[in-house]
């Protein structure tokens, strides 16, 4: 049922937004359903703590983060240096050799998983464990003779270092500089800046959708160099889509990929936005969540209805409550966000899919 159509970088272009810094606007008239957006991750790394056992009930090949069966079958690999990384198939470890889990990277997560380096980070929160993940994945944006528009491009995301920040890149440079090649760059403000740029601009990867599991958790958190421009909307006329743990061979090797499809027609010159979380959440949630987690007062018409609802209003006409009462997943479990197909023939589709659990419905209207 899926329809894999890398969009055109021309389908977009970014423009400063009032009120938003940069955000990315329609550069032709668009259609519902329409994919804008098919990219790769700049960044990848898993959010499992490096010491600290998993608590989540699954275990992922650590390249493409799909899960892995709970008995090991013929197909999973385990690295033979660290025996701590494994990889759904011999493909996926030939990949990982060659990136996500090359020599420099098992040697450096094997040095910190060892004492004393360990016994340090235990010391400190256990965010501590990740973000060293996310500093060696990091790696090769610090080496001074790689591509410097990447490293540029990443060190003009939004995202400043605060005190918290710092202190944390203080202690993560002392662990992990003396792991790294001499011809690194690596700095502690280069640590800060990609501590907080992270915080800003990485999409976490969830969990399998499960209708009676727990609580879908973050297995990975990635970077996307386009993706991180899209701002925010709580009535966004986009959603992205991940295929991390599809079944579709088109996926089979980009599974990582991040999918922008879009919910609604968008007119030429008019800014394309996604939800920065799931749709339904409640006015006073959202508020939190926009300011805690990314530094701003969301001034959306959404908000600015809801700001004052004291929860006895009968609100099925207003044009957000329609759009929620369409578009968010009913599943148990689930209230992902619907989206329709692509467009086939310039015909718009009338099946929606969940961007949580995708599962797919009929569109009445
Ligand atoms: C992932 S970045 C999006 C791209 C960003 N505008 C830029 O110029 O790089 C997230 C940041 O964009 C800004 N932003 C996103 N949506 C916004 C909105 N609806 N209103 C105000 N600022 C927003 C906030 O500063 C937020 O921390």
């Amino acid at each position: 049922m899926l329809i894999v159509m890398a969009a055109s970088s021309s389908l977009l272009r970014m423009e400063q937004i009032p009120g938003k810094g940069r955000g990315l606007v329609a550069s032709q008239p668009l259609k519902a359903g329409q994919i804008v957006l098919t990219e790769s991750p700049l960044i990848l790394y898993s959010a499992s703590p490096l010491l600290t056992p998993s608590s989540s009930p699954y275990t992922y090949c650590d390249h493409c983060f799909r899960i892995l069966p709970l008995t090991h079958n013929s197909t999973t690999v385990t690295c033979p240096s660290c025996s701590n990384h494994s990889f759904c198939s011999q493909k996926c470890f030939s990949l990982a050799l060659k990136s996500s889990h090359s020599t420099w990277v098992c040697k450096a997560l094997m040095s910190l998983q060892q004492h004393p380096n360990s016994t340090l980070l235990q010391q400190h929160p256990q965010e501590r464990q990740v973000q060293a993940r996310l500093i060696v994945a990091s790696h090769k944006l610090f080496l001074h003779n790689h591509t410097p528009s990447e490293l540029d491009t990443f060190l003009s995301l939004h995202g400043t270092p605060d005190d918290a920040i710092l202190d944390a890149a203080n202690f993560l440079h002392s662990l992990i500089s003396p792991l790294f090649p001499p011809q690194a760059q690596l700095s502690v403000d280069l640590i800060a800046q990609l501590l907080a740029k992270d915080r800003l601009n990485s999409f976490g990867l969830m969990d399998p959708y499960s209708p009676d599991g727990p609580q879908r958790s973050i297995k990975a958190y990635a970077i996307y160099p386009k993706a991180t421009f899209f701002n925010h909307d709580c009535v966004p006329n986009a959603c992205r889509f991940d295929y991390v743990d599809s079944t579709n061979d088109d996926y089979e090797h980009n599974s990582t990929d991040i999918v922008i499809r879009l919910i609604e027609d968008v007119d030429e010159g008019k800014e394309v936005c996604i939800s920065y979380f799931r749709i339904g959440r409640d006015y006073c949630t959202r508020k939190r969540i926009l300011m805690e987690d990314y530094g701003f007062t969301c001034g959306c018409d959404r908000c600015k209805i809801e700001a004052n609802w004291d929860g006895e209003e009968n609100n099925s006409d207003l044009p957000h409550v329609r759009f929620l009462s369409k578009y968010v997943c009913e599943r148990k479990n689930c209230a992902g966000t619907m989206a329709p197909l692509p467009p086939k023939d310039d015909v718009p589709s009338n099946v929606l899919e969940c961007n949580f659990c995708g599962n797919f419905k009929i569109d009445a209207a």
